[in-house]
């Protein structure tokens, strides 16, 4: 057994999350491997205890599902080996807003929004309280990117980069790392599981290159982790825009323009 925390992973099972659970078995840490297909956990963390010596334990949980997801709240909230959850597990929807339906859209929120949201708050006191640990949270340049016509979903991740960016402020001070991961378009199933083809995508990332950028920033203690901006001088301008208008917010009357 590792002296290192314990890392959960949702959406283990293929994609980022699958890369993320070989990084940190590589680095020497336990991992709980999350999501629906069982085969494919087992066969995963089989390979992650041959390859790492690592302890790897699959857990099957559809995190769309409030009793499933309940129980790994348990789980986070009760064990304290575990140091570190990776909210990886995703969806996007194929159509635009106009072709989605309330059951769709209903899904991806419960998915994509609420799972992160209640994992983070499973874990978050006891990591406050413990002085450590970390929460990563993958959201995606989508949520930055109204243009790009993806409603449901761009709004779904900018909601988990809200969150993660507030969170650092509420606990960040106490010990607990929280990070923004916003990937852009990354070679996984999540474009066929879609209707999508990624062969139309020009730019896309391989996943391990991925995954590794993100680490790097994990390493580094960014609040927010862009692997494919390449100028950081973007990023850095556009937050201090953000916040520039901060001051101005609180004001007993309308602007002018509104009266
Ligand atoms: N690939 C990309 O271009 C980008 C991805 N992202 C984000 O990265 C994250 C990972 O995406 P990616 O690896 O590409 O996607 P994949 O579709 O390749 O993998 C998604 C993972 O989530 C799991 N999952 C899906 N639905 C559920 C569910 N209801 N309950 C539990 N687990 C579930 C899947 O496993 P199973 O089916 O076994 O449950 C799978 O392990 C997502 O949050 C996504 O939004 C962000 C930007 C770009
Ligand atoms: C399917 C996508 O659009 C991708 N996951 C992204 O967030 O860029």
């Amino acid at each position: 057994m590792s002296t290192l925390p314990t890392v959960v992973i949702t959406g283990a099972s293929t994609g980022i999350g699958a890369v993320y659970a070989d990084r940190f078995a590589r680095r020497g840490h336990d991992l709980i491997l999350v999501a629906r297909d069982l085969a494919r956990l087992q066969a995963l963390a089989e390979r992650l205890r041959a390859d790492y010596g690592v302890a790897a334990e699959p857990l099957q949980a559809d995190l769309a599902d409030p009793a499933q997801l309940a129980g790994l709240e348990r789980l986070l909230r009760d064990d304290a080996r575990i140091g570190v959850l990776v909210n990886n597990a995703g969806a996007t929807l194929p159509g635009g807003f106009l072709e989605q339906t309330p059951e769709q859209t209903a899904q991806l929120i419960a998915l994509n929004v609420t799972a992160p949201t209640r994992l983070a708050a499973a874990i978050a006191p006891r990591l406050a309280a413990a002085g450590s640990g970390a929460i990563v949270n993958l959201a995606s340049v989508v949520g930055l990117a109204p243009e790009f016509g993806m409603s449901v979903y761009g709004a779904t991740k900018a909601f988990v980069q809200y969150l993660s960016q507030s969170l650092q402020g509420e606990i960040g001070g106490k010990g607990v790392y929280v990070q923004a991961v916003l990937p852009a378009a990354t070679r996984t199933e999540i474009w066929e599981r879609s209707g999508r083809d990624v062969a139309q995508i020009p730019g896309v990332m391989e996943v391990d290159a991925l995954v590794d950028a993100a680490l790097a920033g994990f390493d580094r203690r960014e609040a927010v982790t862009i692997p494919p901006l390449h100028d950081e001088s973007l990023w850095q301008a556009a937050d201090a825009a953000r916040k520039a208008m901060l001051p101005h917010y609180s004001q007993s009357q309308p602007a002018p323009r509104y009266l």
